[in-house]
């Protein structure tokens, strides 16, 4: 079944996660860009509110794609505790080479999300190399957040073929990109393991405003 992450920023929007059906609680400032991260001493504290009782994952920010940029970030958030660190694979920069360079956490038994920029003419081809550095997961969003989301930017084939990539290695499998209900309905049947929100869950759809609680259960209800 396809399960709902919802991006929180502090302590009331966690409480108000906490009390719904949301699968994957992911810490993140959207007011910082699409993959805007919070402090790490804040994502712990957040995380002490959270207490085991969801999934957590948290981002660790637009990070340039340098190896020596990327790992000591991915590094720091994992330290919090988090379930899972999401890592934004940009274009510009050394993407593969960063891939390739946080096979060393995996090992440490760190548990990784690539994140593919579908505004960003992703190449899927690095879903090989995610899956070979040992990531956990694989999901698709969007880099600029300017209300064209993902099935603005690439075809519904293409993003099947996303999910069946991530199914052949075996990774966890995210679908996100200022989603909202329509484009829920159309994406659920490709059987994604979770679909990303923020902007959808949030007061008059806008991902900077506060959470929005029916907003919350209208997408939930979506998945049942
Ligand atoms: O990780 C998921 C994102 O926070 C999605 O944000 P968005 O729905 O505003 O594009």
């Amino acid at each position: 079944m396809t399960s709902l992450l919802l991006s929180v920023r502090n302590a009331e929007e966690t409480l108000l996660a906490l009390q719904t059906q949301v699968g994957i609680i992911d810490f993140k400032d959207p007011a910082l860009g699409a993959l805007g991260a919070l402090p790490a001493a804040q994502v712990q504290a957040l995380l002490r509110l959270v207490a085991g009782r969801k999934l957590t994952s948290a981002t660790i920010g637009d990070v340039p794609m340098t190896p020596d940029r990327i790992v000591p970030s991915a590094l720091a958030m994992a330290g919090t505790g988090v379930d899972m660190v999401k890592v934004g694979i940009f274009k510009d920069g050394k993407p593969l080479a960063c891939i390739q360079a946080l096979s060393g956490l995996a090992q440490q038994g760190v548990s990784m999300v690539a994140v593919l920029m579908a505004d960003q003419q992703p190449d899927l081809n690095q879903i090989v190399a995610i899956a070979q550095a040992g990531f956990k997961g694989v999901m698709l969003d969007t880099a600029v957040k300017n209300r064209s989301g993902l099935l603005q930017h690439l075809q519904m084939e293409e993003i099947q073929h996303f999910v069946a990539l991530g199914r052949q290695y075996d990774l966890m499998i995210g679908l996100a990109g200022e989603l909202r209900h329509q484009q829920v309905l159309e994406l659920l049947p490709l059987a994604p393991d979770y679909i990303g929100v923020r902007g959808a869950a949030s007061r008059g759809q806008d991902r900077i405003s506060s959470l929005d609680v029916e907003r919350i259960e209208g997408l939930l209800a979506l998945l049942q």
